[in-house]
């Protein structure tokens, strides 16, 4: 089963927003993130990061072009970040996969995507045989780039604009438990400036490696 109690408790988390839609559970919140904790990430992401990686690669070698940061999770605004993610959703801590950041210069993005592993996919079993599949996905914007880089929910017609601090929440699943195709999503093109996010992905089971 998806989690109706994790819907309700993040439904419940003052200035929560829902995204009103049967279709898919998607939750958006200003000012998540303070903008000092904000910048702090932004620089961890800038000084480590490495091409961004896909699974079940799929011919299209421009379809995420963004860099990505393993964010140590003994630092303690890393440490504190993922904290507060888990307090604020009531997902359980050890089912979350290490923090990362992701940055996109101009020009780069990550394409229509769903989160959750295809379990026909030629990567499910390495990447799901421990944990198993994702279930929420929680998402903070750290910055505003000057132009581009929302995120396009094509699915339900949302465009969800980058805005220092947000955090945007969803369940990869249905009601019924069964993996949401209407979570796909888009990172879109940044048109000017710098984008940075951190995504934090929850799993089936404890995260084991
Ligand atoms: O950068 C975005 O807006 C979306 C990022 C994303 O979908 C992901 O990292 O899975
Ligand atoms: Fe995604």
């Amino acid at each position: 089963m998806a989690d109706a109690s994790i819907a309700a408790r993040i439904a419940a988390q003052p200035g929560i927003q829902r995204v009103p839609s049967p279709k898919l559970t998607l939750f958006v919140k200003r000012g998540f993130l303070d903008a000092g904790a904000c910048a702090g990430l932004v620089a961890m992401i800038d000084a480590q990061r490495r091409p961004s990686t896909v699974s079940d690669f799929n011919g299209d070698a421009a379809f995420r072009t963004s860099e990505t940061c393993d964010l140590a999770a003994a630092d303690p605004l890393v440490a504190a970040v993922d904290a507060a993610l888990a307090a604020f959703t009531g997902l359980d801590p050890l089912h979350g996969e290490p923090l990362q950041g992701q940055r996109y210069a101009v020009g780069q993005e990550f394409k229509a995507h769903t989160d959750y592993f295809e379990p026909n996919g030629v990567d499910y079993d390495r990447y799901c045989s421990v944990a198993g599949n994702r279930t929420w996905t929680a998402m903070v914007y750290l910055n505003e780039p000057e132009a581009g880089g929302a995120t396009r929910f094509k699915a339900v017609d949302k465009t969800i604009q980058p805005e220092t601090g947000k955090l945007v929440c969803w369940d990869n699943r249905r009601a019924d438990g069964l993996l949401n195709p209407a979570t796909i999503h888009h990172g879109m093109k940044v048109r000017a400036g710098t984008k940075y996010v951190i995504t934090k992905w929850y799993r089936e089971r404890p995260w084991g490696w």
